[in-house]
């Protein structure tokens, strides 16, 4: 019988951590050549029993983040309820309740059994490799491809992060054709800290996916303000996302206690491109920021 898809997928000897973290010519075209493959062992295993009870869908939304973005996009001129459910945390960093902390489990779930699907999975290496992580745009190497996480990635960020952060960011706009995103996980005695850095994004969306009662210690993100020289240390309880300029620098404190599990999502512009701090921009209306750009994504990756 002819080995499947997901067999061969499973099989196939893959880099070393050593190479991994060199970032050697081997790893680029271990990626780039088993691209298809690792495409068709994902949706091959999307049919396989642990995956085909977990659904990913608009479910997995706060309900009242559900309906006011819903409702924005039947009706765009509606908009300010959805501006209205995130609060500034911190100078030009907004928090909201984004996913419903008693959905999370479906969404963990799923992202449990992708890590234990044994098809290689690139982890994040931007800063610091996180190692409990996945690359999550088609534009990575090694990204998750199972067709219903993508489904719900792609959905997650032209209906809900592009409009959003034109609402809270005007100054985006025209630099948010391109996505990009990865899961992280810090550990203590693992990943534990990111050190002060800011993101090569327009804007980025970070959400918690703790569950209810999954408790850590430590691991708040540090904020600094450059105008007014302020930092402030933000935590992150179930299903909360914090969404801020990419160039607000910020830092991850040490986790000493359980785990964190983050997914982190960014929108720049055509070949990376992020608006120049101040520089003046053109407004747009509310029927326009309630659209998803014509442009494909260009295949530009950060890291
Ligand atoms: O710890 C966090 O949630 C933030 C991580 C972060 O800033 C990054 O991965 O760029
Ligand atoms: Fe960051």
């Amino acid at each position: 019988m002819q080995a499947t898809a997901l067999e061969n997928a499973r099989a196939i000897e893959r880099p070393t951590r050593a190479e991994m973290l060199q970032r050697t010519p081997s790893v680029h075209r271990f990626w780039e050549q088993n691209r298809e493959l690792f495409q068709e062992a994902w949706a091959g295993w999307e049919q396989t029993d642990a995956a085909r009870e977990l659904t990913l869908d608009a479910s997995l939304y706060d309900p009242a983040l559900r309906t006011a973005v819903e409702q924005a996009w039947q009706d765009p001129s509606k908009e300010g309820a959805v501006k209205d459910l995130w609060q500034e945390v911190f100078p030009g960093v907004y928090q909201t309740q984004f996913f419903d902390p008693a959905q999370l489990e479906v969404l963990r779930d799923y992202l449990g059994k992708t890590a234990d699907a044994q098809i290689p999975l690139r982890p994040p290496y931007g800063i610091s490799l996180n190692r409990g992580g996945a690359m999550l745009d088609p534009r990575s190497e090694g990204y998750l491809a199972a067709p219903n996480f993508q489904a719900f990635y792609q959905g997650l960020m032209d209906a809900y992060m592009r409009p959003i952060s034109r609402l809270l960011f005007p100054d985006i706009v025209g630099y948010d054709t391109q996505t990009f995103g990865f899961s992280i996980q810090w550990q203590a005695d693992a990943d534990t800290s990111l050190r002060a850095h800011t993101d090569a994004s327009s804007v980025t969306l970070n959400i918690n996916l703790n569950l209810p009662g999954e408790e850590f210690s430590g691991s708040g993100v540090r904020f600094f303000d450059r105008e007014t020289r302020k930092v402030s240390e933000l935590s992150f309880a179930p299903g909360t996302a914090l969404i801020h300029h990419g160039s607000v620098a910020h830092e991850s404190m040490p986790i000493t206690q359980g785990e964190r599990s983050n997914i982190v999502l960014w929108l720049y512009g055509d070949h990376g491109q992020v608006p120049r701090h101040g520089a003046p921009h053109q407004a747009i209306d509310a029927r326009t920021r309630w659209s998803v750009p014509a442009a494909k994504s260009d295949g530009f990756a950060p890291f």
